[in-house]
């Protein structure tokens, strides 16, 4: 469904990628590892469209990715794809149902409508009491959970994650993660994972480590 060839990225004289190629399954639960620096988020970045390698090619099923002007990627991103970042990025003046309906009305869809989408949603990542509250009124691990929801709303063929609970605490962010990959399996949606902790790459079907812009080993678990 995703592949990624020979990835090249320079920031200025640093080598963020050094060539990196590998592949996602329909349905799969991929995550990427390796040290602080190793190149991890950009790597995600690249292959969900939100930046371009210097070099290289991804593919979305039958869609070169790394070709496309920015204004085809954001459509691509809105269509097929869910994001979701290490602090959850919310907008502050929106209360949690807007913000998850959000993705929602910018495709077009009625007010009402994307509401009770979004509170399903909320129900279903366990923060529906949260539905009328703004971000500043909610604690990390509630404003990660509605960030998930977000990122879910839209029912994306992907969704990838960079350091998803990575600002919880260990307790909440298990329960965060559980959630996370419960529901994308659930509704068949392929997950692409960002973590620099074996306990959350733990939870994937197969983990790819990057030291150096570089693929240190694929693995999959039995
Ligand atoms: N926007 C940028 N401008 C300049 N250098 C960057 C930029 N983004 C990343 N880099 C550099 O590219 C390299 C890879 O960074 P990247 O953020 O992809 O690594 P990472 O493995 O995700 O790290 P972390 O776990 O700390 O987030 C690092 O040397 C980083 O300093």
């Amino acid at each position: 469904m995703l592949r990624a060839y020979d990835l090249v990225k320079w920031f200025g004289e640093t080598p963020a990628l050094r060539g990196v190629s590998f592949s996602v399954a329909a349905g799969e639960t991929v995550a990427i590892t390796g040290p602080s620096g190793s190149g991890k988020s950009t790597l995600l970045q690249c292959v969900a469209g939100i930046m371009t390698p210097d070099v290289g090619e991804v593919w979305y099923e039958e869609t070169p990715v790394h070709a496309l002007s920015e204004t085809r990627r954001a459509l691509l991103r809105r269509e097929h794809f869910g994001v979701v970042f290490q602090f959850g990025q919310l907008l502050e003046e929106l209360t949690a149902e807007e913000n998850v309906a959000l993705p929602l009305l910018l495709a077009g869809r009625a007010r009402e409508e994307a509401l009770t989408a979004a509170r399903q949603w909320l129900a279903r990542l366990d923060v529906a009491d949260c539905a009328r509250q703004r971000p500043g009124q909610m604690s990390a691990g509630q404003m990660q959970r509605v960030a998930v929801a977000r990122a879910l709303v839209t029912s994306p063929k992907v969704l990838f994650a960079d350091e998803p609970t990575g600002a919880l605490d260990s307790y909440e962010g298990a329960l965060v993660l559980r959630i996370l990959l419960s529901a994308a399996r659930t509704h068949g949606t392929t997950v692409v994972l960002v973590t620099h902790d074996p306990r959350v790459a733990a939870h994937a079907d197969r983990e790819i480590a990057v030291r150096d812009g570089q693929l240190e080993a694929a693995m999959v678990r039995a």
